[in-house]
């Protein structure tokens, strides 16, 4: 891609994966609400791409988003808590303001980031825990319909229904990418659910490298390792988007630790130049977040 890429919520979990895996490989345009410590941004992004501003400033996102190539959106609330106040301003109009900046700018590639909470509503009791296990053969693979089990995961729906929108009525090239849970250096420990859908930081960079190359027209794929435990079908992903993952839960004990002959070296540090700090690029959010904890989440794994 010629053109610079926008890449929302750079600071966060998800953003700092990205930019430790493929930071070099684009002209990034980055924008969060919070400044960007020189540790989060790849060398050669100026102070002219970073853009400290909410989604929501529909006149600083037109700024940010003109003449770029390809979009990859994810700043939002992303606590599965979140309630209806925040997920409807940071999620469902936050997403809007981008798509609708994004559509007219004539960005050709768009990339949001949707969750494995848009169909938590999958998960009955009948189904688990069975459905987290590998020899459970049932799998949802991106056709179905959501089934959010919390609001969090209605306003995913409806980034989700967005972008359909943008696609049938603007011709912009969509993809809802249903992340999984995403941990640095190994799958969240002691948590079978976690571990059927793991994103390891090399597969969530690999994966949104797909996104920005593929050519596709609107697309719902699940963004998972390539995990022996699964419910998520891998296999769209692999198919539409040229994916392609590394790494996979089983390659570490329940509790997390890497498997002796198992295949588990992460590429960290490959982006270990002046300025960007790869070691820390990966870490959790910072000491302050912008929302207020989610009692839920995980611990320091992210
Ligand atoms: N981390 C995970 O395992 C998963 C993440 N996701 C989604 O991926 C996206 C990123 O998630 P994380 O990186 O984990 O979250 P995070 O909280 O670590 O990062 C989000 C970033 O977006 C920024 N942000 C939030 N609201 C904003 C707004 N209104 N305007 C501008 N910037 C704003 C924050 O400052 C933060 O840097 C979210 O949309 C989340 O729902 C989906 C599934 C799993
Ligand atoms: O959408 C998200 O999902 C992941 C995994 O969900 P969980 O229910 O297993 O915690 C979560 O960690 C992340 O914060 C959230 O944005």
């Amino acid at each position: 891609m010629d053109e610079p890429v926008l890449l929302t919520g750079a600071g966060g979990r998800v953003g700092q994966a990205i930019l430790r895996g493929i930071g070099d490989d684009y002209d990034w345009r980055l924008l969060d609400r919070e400044p960007l410590p020189a540790a989060k941004v790849p060398n050669g992004v100026t102070d002219a791409d970073r853009y400290v501003a909410d989604i929501t400033d529909e006149r600083a996102v037109r700024e940010a988003v003109a003449d770029v190539g390809a979009v990859i959106h994810l700043a939002g609330d992303p606590r599965k808590t979140a309630p209806w106040d925040s997920v409807l301003r940071n999620n469902i109009d936050g997403t809007q303001v981008v798509m609708r900046a994004a559509a007219d700018a004539g960005v050709e590639k768009f990339a949001f980031a949707s969750s494995n909470h848009a169909v938590g509503g999958y998960e009955t009791d009948e189904r688990t825990p069975d459905l987290y296990r590998p020899e459970d053969e049932y799998r949802l693979d991106g056709s179905e319909l959501p089934r959010p089990g919390n609001l969090y995961g209605v306003s995913k729906a409806a980034g989700e229904s967005l972008g359909r929108f943008y696609h049938d009525e603007f011709g912009m090239s969509v993809v809802c990418v249903r992340i999984g849970n995403l941990t640095k250096d190994h799958p969240p420990r002691e948590y079978e659910r976690g571990q059927a859908m793991w994103l390891s930081h090399r597969d969530c960079a690999h994966l949104f490298d797909r996104c920005l190359r593929a050519t596709y027209g609107y697309e719902v794929v699940y963004g998972i390792s390539n995990n022996d435990r699964r419910y998520y079908s891998i296999e769209r992903a692999c198919e539409a988007l040229g994916y392609d993952p590394a790494d996979n839960s089983a390659n570490y004990t329940f509790e997390g630790e890497p498997k002796p002959d198992r295949d588990t070296e992460t590429n960290g540090g490959r982006y270990a130049a002046d300025g960007f700090d790869a070691d820390r690029a990966g870490d959790a959010p910072p000491a302050e977040p912008n929302f207020p904890a989610d009692p839920d989440a995980p611990g320091d794994d992210t």
